[in-house]
């Protein structure tokens, strides 16, 4: 489901409120991650959140977009679920891929926001930033009962005006340092440490 674009939304990417399920993924598997009973509805509360051009001279990301809070966060609080595509095939190249679920089968699930997304595509990686990151990927089962990759705010509040940083883990980060990486794994995906 898409909806109005947030303010600085690049025009070649497609705002998502609701994901969007990719022809990659089993039948069998969408089941489980949206389990057919449930309708989905859009939340009637925005993310307190907003994308700004990071223009800080020693910000690593500076020229490119984050996110930053729009109000105060509490510790532990749900910020945004991180929409894109779910797919099972490989995106080796996206640099918003995120790893979602893993069937008993063996079989890897991903969230990809490359194409595709919502604000939370964003977010920022906390090294060169700041001492640490004041959010964290953790997945959950929305109102709908579909299962989502969220953001939720750390132990301590984030400030308003504060960028949101996570995490994204070594592996995305040695992915894309080493020429020999294997880059089709679910270690280079955002999230993975
Ligand atoms: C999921 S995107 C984050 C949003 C991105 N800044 C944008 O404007 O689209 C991931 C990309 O952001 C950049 N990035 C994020 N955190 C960074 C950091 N701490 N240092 C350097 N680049 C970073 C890298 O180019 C990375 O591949």
């Amino acid at each position: 489901m898409s909806s109005a674009e947030p303010p600085r939304w690049p025009s070649d990417v497609q705002y998502l409120c609701t994901q969007r399920y990719h022809s990659s993924v089993p039948n069998n598997i969408r089941d489980h991650l949206l389990p057919k009973s449930q309708t989905r509805s859009l939340s009637s509360t925005a993310p307190p959140v907003s994308i700004k051009q990071v223009t800080t001279d020693n910000h690593p990301a500076k020229g490119q977009r984050g996110l930053f809070a729009t109000r105060k966060i509490p510790p532990r609080t749900h910020i945004i679920d991180y929409v894109g595509e779910v797919h099972c095939d490989e995106r080796p190249n996206s640099d918003y891929d995120l790893s979602l679920y893993r069937s008993p089968e063996g079989v890897s699930v991903g969230v990809d926001a490359s194409r595709v997304g919502n604000e939370a595509r964003f977010i920022n990686d906390y090294r060169g930033v700041a001492l640490k990151p004041n959010a964290l990927f953790e997945e959950r089962r929305n109102a709908a009962g579909e299962l989502c990759m969220a953001v939720w705010s750390g132990k301590e509040e984030v400030r308003k005006g504060q960028e949101i940083l996570v995490s994204y883990g070594k592996g995305f980060w040695q992915a894309r340092s080493s020429s020999t990486a294997e880059s089709a794994c679910d270690a280079c995906k955002l999230g993975s440490e």
